[in-house]
């Protein structure tokens, strides 16, 4: 393709040598660059891709584009913008033949239940007979190829190229989880979705945003970025919720189990096993279990319906479909009791969890293994640690990815937010697995372990170094079920 056409919706912009050349890629890695790419230099948190250039021509580059003052070997041509991470998406959404033109694009933020929302949307269309594809934490899928992810939403290159291979391959739809540092980074930028979907907002990923504020903005404008022919749906019940939505050109729908909203839900029964719901006046019975699903399965039907399919056969879809991988997915014991593997690694989602395992418990307690990440936010530590304590008859507190972080030190910051009663209750062995075991040695019939922390991941990070560790693995070895 030529550059000029890579480069044409770029505004302003200054170029010196030939803009007609023909480019083979586009990349933002120096690394990554093949013979006739553009190489886009962007201005990192670590480091500066100006500083990459000579690399990248190295390997070939036939053009860069830059947004700073620098030097670059002659015969080379330089394309120079004010913002090269804003130019990002656009420059690699046109090498990629804009393809959310030819897919429906729906967008899914919040701090937790966007892969949960955006997988079961993605079954539920596949289910309907379409062709479909999902950008997710677990991993990317172009119907049922899967596409392993590194991020939950991949850098603008990467994101363009998986929706160009999906409209290549036919489908009518892509689901993508859009995380706050993605819309921060404007990973995004350049795509036109036809819907977004707010989950909820609770304290996350203040190691990166800073301040709670910034965290709720990043979101905001992915909502801020939608046109008047989209949909936006909205919790009605989050105190951010409607917050998302101010002066959103897109059409609003608001969920709830609470207040007065567009779409109303409720739990009628529920059982480990699953829940009997209202949705929106009618029942359905699903295989999902907690009332955050009933907020996930809200907003499913929300977009499912502003996406043009009728209730009856949404629901009926609905009831078929089973959780998503690593979200509450219960582990039965010969011996009577149960085990929960579930992602919950954030204050709210342990809070949530820990309450729906409360809820459906009828005899019993209930026994919490869990941990927090290295090298990421530490504030979160001790209000883990006291959910846990707090919703909970017995917790062990364990490692979770220490990454490069002593494992111990992690435990520590964990346990310095217990009281004395909180204590009492809590002992920490730093093996995940010896912890699942004793977790499993301590259960009685009737006891419901939640394993947090995890859910989907077949690994443990440490020192930059992912060793296979798959707690459902571990629990079905320790339940001698293996
Ligand atoms: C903090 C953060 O988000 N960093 C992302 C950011 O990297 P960065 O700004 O640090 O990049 P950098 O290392 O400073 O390099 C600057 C530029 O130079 C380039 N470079 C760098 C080195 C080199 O040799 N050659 C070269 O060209 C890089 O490709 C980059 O374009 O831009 C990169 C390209 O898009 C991302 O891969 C990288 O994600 C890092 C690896 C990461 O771990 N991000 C996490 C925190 C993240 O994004 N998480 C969210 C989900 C969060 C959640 O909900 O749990 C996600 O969407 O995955
Ligand atoms: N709507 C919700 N509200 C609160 N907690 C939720 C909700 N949905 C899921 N959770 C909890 O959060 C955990 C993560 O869910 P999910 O993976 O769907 O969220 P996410 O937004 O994709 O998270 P991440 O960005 O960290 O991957 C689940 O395992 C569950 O414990």
């Amino acid at each position: 393709m030529k550059l000029s056409t890579i480069i044409g919706n770029l505004q302003p912009k200054v170029i010196t040598g030939d803009a007609e050349i023909d480019i083979t890629g586009v990349n933002i890695d120096s690394r990554q660059v093949k013979p006739g790419n553009l190489f886009i230099a962007v201005k990192g948190t670590v480091s500066n891709g100006h500083q990459y250039i000579a690399k990248a021509v190295e390997l070939g580059a036939a053009a860069v584009l830059v947004c700073e003052d620098v030097e670059v070997p002659q015969g080379i041509t330089v394309v120079r913008v004010d913002d090269t991470e804003d130019a990002t998406g656009k420059v690699a959404t046109a090498f990629y033949g804009n393809p959310t033109e030819h897919i429906r694009l729906i967008g899914v933020t919040g701090t937790n239940g966007k892969t949960t929302i955006a997988t079961v949307l993605y079954n539920m269309f596949r289910a309907m007979g379409h062709k479909c594809g999902l950008i997710s934490t677990v991993c990317n899928y172009i119907e049922d190829r899967e596409v392993p992810a590194s991020h939950t939403t991949p850098d603008p290159v990467t994101l363009n190229r998986l929706l160009a291979e999906m409209v290549k391959e036919g489908c009518e739809y892509a689901f993508m989880e859009c995380s706050s540092h993605a819309i921060q980074q404007k990973r995004i930028g350049g795509l036109k979705f036809v819907g977004g979907i707010f989950t909820n907002l609770t304290r996350d990923h203040l190691d990166y945003h800073k301040t709670f504020e910034n965290y709720r903005d990043a979101k905001k404008a992915f909502f801020d970025g939608l046109d008047k022919s989209a949909f936006a749906i909205t919790n009605a019940d989050d105190k951010n919720g409607m917050i998302m939505v101010q002066n959103c050109a897109a059409k609003v729908l608001t969920y709830s189990t609470r207040t007065a909203a567009d779409l109303k839900g409720k739990i009628v029964e529920e059982s480990i096993e699953g829940m009997l719901l209202d949705i929106d006046g009618q029942e359905v019975s699903v295989r999902f279990v907690g009332r955050f699903n009933v907020y996930n399965l809200l907003a499913v039907y929300g977009a499912a319906v502003m996406l043009g399919k009728e209730k009856e056969e949404v629901l009926r879809v609905l009831s078929s479909l089973h959780p998503v991988n690593g979200r509450f997915e219960a582990i039965r014991s010969p011996k009577g009791f149960s085990a929960v593997v579930d992602y919950a690694h954030t204050p709210d989602a342990l809070v949530n969890v820990l309450q729906a395992i409360n809820d459906i418990k009828k005899q019993g307690r209930v026994i919490t293994v869990c941990g927090a990440g290295g090298n990421r936010d530490k504030g979160k530590r001790p209000i883990m640690a006291q959910e846990a304590a707090k919703n909970s008859d017995r917790v062990i507190i364990t490692s979770d990815n220490p990454r490069f972080e002593n494992p111990q030190d992690i435990i520590n910051d964990m346990l310095a937010g217990l009281d004395e009663e909180m204590m009492q209750k809590t002992i920490s062995i730093t093996d995940r697995r010896e912890a699942i075991r004793a977790a499993v040695m301590m259960a009685q019939p009737g006891d419901i372990i939640l394993v947090a922390g995890k859910g989907h991941e077949p690994y443990q990070e440490i020192e930059g170094v992912k060793h296979h560790f798959d707690d459902h693995e571990e629990i079905k070895k320790a339940f001698g079920i293996d």
